[in-house]
Formats: C-alpha cells, sequence, structure tokens
C-alpha cells in the first residue's frame, strides 16, 4: 500500500515563524520533491495561490516564477506529488471545473523555461478529465495559404475552433485589428515580457519577432474551444519541444512559383519583403518537408480541395455540426472535506461522510498514469473512478 506524501495544515503561521512571509495564511500545503520544499498557500478567498520553495540545503526560501494562469484561493486544498514532476492540488468545496490543478515543478516544460529565463521556475495547468480535442499548429511559408484556411475553419465552426493570437513586432496590415489577428507590440515590451516567461514560443521571422504567450493559448482553452496556432517552423519546433500536445500541420504551395504569385497578388507586402518571405520560403520548404516534424503535409492547391483534406484529418468532414463540445465525461464534484492518499499510479480521494456504510461509495479515484501535455494551460489524460472495488481492481 501506499504513502501519504502530501498533507493539509490549518493555520499555518506558525509553521512558518521564520519572519520570511508575516501574512497568516488560511492554510497552506507542503510537498517535498527532492531537496525542495513547495509550500503553497491561501491567503484569502478569491485571491491567488501563493508559491514558495524551501532548500533543504542551504536553508533559503525562494520565491519562483509562476507560468500560467493561478488557481484561486478557496477553502483550501490539498496537495500530492505525481510522476515525481507535478503536484496534483484538489481545491476544497470547489465547482468541478475548477477543483484539479497542477504544479508543475519538473516537468520537460519547466526544466525548459529554467533554462531560458535563468530563474526557479513552477507552471500551473488545469487537470482536465480524458481526452480533449488536441490544440492544432498550421506551418507553412509565407502566403501559401495559412490564414485563408484558417479563417474558413473558423467560419464554418465558430463555436468549435479559437485562434492563439501572437504577438508580433511587425507593423499592422491595412485590414488587421489589434488584439484580433494579432496583439501589435514594442520590441523592447515583448522582449521584456519573454525574459518575464510570459510566451510559450517565440522566433525571429522575416525580420521580426513574432511569439505566442501562454496566454493565448489559455484563453481559447478557458472558452471550452479548440486552439489554432499559426506560426512559422521554428515556433512548431519550440511547441514540439513544449508540453503542449498538438496536432502539426505543414502546408506547401503547389509550385515556388505559384507561391510567388500568391504573395504578389495578396499586395501586402514591399518587394524587399517579397523577396525576403521567398528566400526563407526556401529553407522552411525544404524544413517543414524533411524534418518529420510535422504529422500531416497538405498541398493547398486547389483552396476548397485542400479546405476538405483539413477537415478530413480533423475528422470534421461529414455532417459535422459545429457544437460546443463539451467534455463528455463526468467532472468530479467534491465536497468541502476530504482526505487524499496516493496508492502507486492512483489518487484516492475519500469524501468524508457521517454513514460508515456510505464510505465505499464516497471514494474517487484519479488514474495520473497517463497524463498529457500540461503547462500551457491543460494537463489531459486524467482518469476517474468512483467506488472502492475499481481501486481494488486497479491495485494489486
Ligand atoms: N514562431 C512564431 N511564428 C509566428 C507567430 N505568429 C505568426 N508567425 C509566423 O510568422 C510568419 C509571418 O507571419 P505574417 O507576418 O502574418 O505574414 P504571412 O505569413 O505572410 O501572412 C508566418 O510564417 C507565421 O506563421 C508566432 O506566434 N510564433
Ligand atoms: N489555393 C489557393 N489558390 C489560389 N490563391 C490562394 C489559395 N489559397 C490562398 N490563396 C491566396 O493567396 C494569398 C496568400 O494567402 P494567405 O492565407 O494570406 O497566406 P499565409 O497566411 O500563408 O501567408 C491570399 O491572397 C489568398 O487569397
Amino acid at each position: 500500500m501506499g504513502e501519504a506524501p502530501a498533507f493539509f495544515v490549518d493555520d499555518l503561521q506558525q509553521v512558518f515563524s521564520n519572519g520570511f512571509d508575516p501574512k497568516p495564511k488560511v492554510s497552506e500545503s507542503e510537498t517535498i520533491v527532492g531537496d525542495k520544499t513547495y509550500a503553497i498557500g491561501e491567503a484569502h478567498e478569491g485571491l491567488a495561490l501563493s508559491t514558495r520553495i524551501f532548500y533543504k540545503s542551504t536553508g533559503e526560501w525562494v520565491i519562483p516564477t509562476v507560468l500560467g494562469t493561478k488557481p484561486e484561493a478557496g477553502k483550501g486544498h490539498s496537495a500530492v506529488l505525481v510522476n515525481e514532476d507535478r503536484i496534483l492540488i484538489i481545491k476544497r468545496g470547489s465547482t468541478p471545473e475548477d477543483c484539479i490543478w497542477f504544479l508543475e515543478v519538473d516537468t520537460e516544460f519547466v526544466r525548459e523555461q529554467r533554462k531560458i529565463l535563468g530563474t526557479e521556475v513552477v507552471a500551473w495547468s488545469r487537470g482536465v478529465i480524458g481526452d480533449a480535442n488536441k490544440p492544432i499548429v498550421i506551418s507553412g511559408p509565407s502566403g501559401v495559404g495559412k490564414g485563408t484556411l484558417i479563417s474558413k475553419l473558423m467560419k464554418e465552426f465558430p463555436s468549435m475552433f479559437g485562434f492563439s493570437v501572437s504577438h508580433t513586432t511587425r507593423a499592422p496590415r491595412n485590414q488587421e485589428i489589434n488584439g484580433v489577428h494579432y496583439h501589435f507590440t514594442e520590441r523592447s515590451v515583448m522582449e521584456k515580457e519573454i525574459k518575464d516567461g510570459k510566451f510559450l514560443e517565440f522566433a525571429n521571422v522575416h525580420g521580426n519577432l513574432y511569439g505566442t504567450s501562454l496566454e493565448a493559448v489559455e484563453v481559447v482553452a478557458d472558452a471550452g474551444k479548440r486552439c489554432i496556432l499559426d506560426i512559422d517552423v521554428q515556433g512548431a519546433r519550440s511547441v514540439r519541444a513544449s508540453s503542449l500536445e498538438a496536432i502539426f500541420i505543414f502546408i506547401c504551395p503547389p509550385s515556388f512559383e505559384e507561391l510567388e504569385k500568391r504573395l504578389r497578388a495578396r499586395g501586402t507586402e514591399t518587394e524587399e519583403q517579397i523577396q525576403k518571405r521567398l528566400r526563407n520560403a526556401k529553407a522552411e520548404l525544404e524544413q517543414g518537408q524533411s524534418s518529420g516534424l510535422f504529422d500531416h503535409i497538405l498541398v493547398n492547391d486547389d483552396l476548397d480541395k485542400c479546405y476538405e483534406n483539413l477537415k478530413k484529418l480533423l475528422d470534421l468532414d461529414g455532417n459535422v455540426a459545429d457544437t460546443f463540445s463539451k467534455p463528455s465525461s463526468k467532472l468530479v464534484e467534491l465536497p468541502i472535506d476530504h482526505v487524499v492518499l496516493k496508492i502507486d499510479e492512483k489518487v484516492v480521494i475519500s469524501c468524508r461522510t457521517q454513514e460508515l456504510e456510505k464510505a465505499s461509495k464516497n471514494l474517487i479515484v484519479l488514474d495520473v498514469s497517463s497524463l498529457k501535455g500540461g503547462a500551457p494551460g491543460r494537463t489531459r489524460g486524467l482518469k476517474m473512478r468512483d467506488s472502492f472495488s475499481d481501486v481494488m481492481n486497479g491495485i494489486s
């Protein structure tokens, strides 16, 4: 049988009596991960959960850079370390959509961000039961028709898809709206935000800085929609290395001449900019088609045909209606009072009840063996069972 590595503490101020944090916490949990102790605190209902780390070897407290949307404090929480790389937070008496969170402390994404930022880093993501639809990354050379295809998809399925609005330092084109097509930004501002860990990925493209903020992806996920990212090949590579689990699609032109024709016909760039985009297109086409980075390659010759193929690979062919896809699996409803225990790959949540005979009916079992992705936004793949026999059958 297993261990209970996490505990729940009320009125903890006396535990941290070293003067580091004079403000009394409503509650705070501590989770030990190797040499570090992660203290997650709730000061007041509605405020974001706070995180600080105690280094046993040096006896120091450190405030990390916290990435992602933080959960709001409520009526306390339980914390349990899973897979050695993330802390599962179960909020007491919270709504089904808001009760399961992960604080990533040593995932690939966090390790990567630690290298980039040169600071201690943790990242929040919300736990999702089952496998919600993966985000879609679309890449391809300038002028190939990415924007056109994405617009068609968003127009036909407005409730299903949401566009990740990138930041860029390039000037807006005539029809482009700030906050809709891009967040048009000063380079110095964007560089500062990159340093502050606000970006999932960024790249220099055609002489300008482009990047996907964590928020851009989270806003779409929070609206319950499937996120579409229009980013270059370098960006696709960064996303592939991150823990955002996505489908990667590369769009090719039927020929280089046709690409040049489309770019000129669009009439949005100067001759110098067109030349730069065409030079870059050669490298992008080589990398996109040969790197194994992309799951699918689509040739955009006839627009309608290409659009049909895009829909086919997203399982949208046939009579798929534009419906808001609610998570199909059952959501967790937790009473305020519960106890959490980790047994192998299962987290058992025992909801307290007065009547002993009902005890077995008040167990919720979360299977954390196949978690996918993570920050930014969502950790998918949590499985849930809700009877005692399931626990016994699942754990030998
Ligand atoms: N890495 C990265 N690339 C981006 C991002 N947003 C846009 N891009 C890419 O930047 C390139 C230039 O985009 P844009 O200036 O809109 O020109 P267009 O491709 O000719 O329409 C395209 O390859 C986009 O896919 C982003 O957030 N990150
Ligand atoms: N299959 C196609 N055949 C002909 N023209 C196309 C096709 N797809 C897109 N276009 C046109 O090519 C130009 C570039 O398309 P756009 O969507 O802006 O490309 P991207 O976003 O990849 O830079 C636009 O003027 C668009 O109307």
